[in-house]
């Protein structure tokens, strides 16, 4: 059975460590590092997996996950470097860092796949993109892709669109979450109950989501079957138009990618990412 390691079993790292155990993973094929004691015992706790040390981790597990902030990534290569038998394959996760960084770093040779999850991972509903790095064979990029698989869908993209992944979907939760939070606010304001307005939100986000993707539809067809002339939606519509959320949606998203450019040229150093 393949062994995974997880380093840095933050907010993504745990939504991984949760989906494959709900995936029907045994929590003895999961391995984890974590930086806080209490934080480390609450995970094995919980979920009953195993909490090492860096270099345990990357000697032992076959897969090994890299789930730290961009930010933290220098340090944790510094503890992996050294320790890294060859052979072993390396995921990240991490927004805006290339593979060419990992390859740079860690045993001649390594293959290193770079993922850009999200967070529905947590409930089996993940979108990953998966690309491979110079040394990644097809078999790696199979065997993560497998694994991602079962807990939400996965698509194989040229490592050049990851930034872009990142902004779409990686980040892409939070611009949905934020619609929703603001859809129950007007709720309120025309005096529904917040209880009652989450519900009613939520579930119009749940059925609009399956409709896009069960039925097939274009999402201009399936908006203006809702749009009936003189009627309810256009009025709302027009607001919409008038305050630019077409383009700030654009906008925000343009912004997101070039963020992750940004974070993977922090840690530059002789050749481009
Ligand atoms: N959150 C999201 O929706 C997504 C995140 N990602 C990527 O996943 C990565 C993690 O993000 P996220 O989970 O949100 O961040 P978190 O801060 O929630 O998780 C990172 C975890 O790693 C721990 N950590 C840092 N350094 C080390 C180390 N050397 N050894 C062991 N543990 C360490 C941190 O501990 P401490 O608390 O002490 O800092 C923290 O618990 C990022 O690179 C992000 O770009 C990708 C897709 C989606
Ligand atoms: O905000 C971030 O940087 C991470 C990457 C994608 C989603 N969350």
């Amino acid at each position: 059975m393949t062994t995974i390691a997880v380093l840095g079993a933050g907010k993504i790292g745990e939504s991984l460590l949760s989906g494959l155990l709900k995936a029907g993973r045994a929590p003895s094929d999961l391995l984890f590092t974590e930086r806080f004691p209490t934080r480390a015992e609450e995970l094995t706790k919980t979920y009953g997996i195993t909490h090492v040390e860096v270099a345990d981790a990357v000697q032992r597990a076959d897969v090994i996950v890299v789930a730290v902030k961009p930010q933290d990534i220098e340090p944790l290569l510094d503890e992996m470097a050294p320790n890294l038998p060859s052979g072993r394959l390396v995921v990240s996760l991490c927004a805006g860092l290339p593979t060419k960084l990992f390859e740079r770093r860690l045993t001649e040779g390594t293959a290193v796949v770079r993922v850009m999850p999200n967070t529905p991972m947590l409930v089996g509903e993940a979108m990953s993109a998966v690309s491979g790095g110079a040394h990644a064979s097809d078999a790696d990029l199979a065997l993560v892709e497998d694994l991602l698989g079962s807990v939400g869908k996965v698509a194989r993209v040229p490592e050049s669109q990851q930034d872009a992944v990142t902004a779409l979907s990686g980040s892409g939760p939070a611009y949905f979450f934020y619609l929703v939070e603001a859809m129950i606010d007007a709720g309120i304001l025309l005096g529904i109950p917040r209880a009652t307005a989450a519900d009613l939100i939520v579930q119009s986000a749940v059925g609009a989501a399956a409709m896009l993707r069960e039925g097939g539809g274009h999402p201009v067809m399936l908006r203006e079957a809702v749009t009936s002339p003189a009627g309810t939606t256009i009025a709302g519509i027009r607001e919409l138009e008038k305050h630019g959320v077409r383009a700030a949606l654009i906008d925000a998203i343009e912004a997101a990618r070039d963020r992750s450019v940004e974070l993977g040229k922090a840690h530059e150093t002789d050749e481009p990412a």
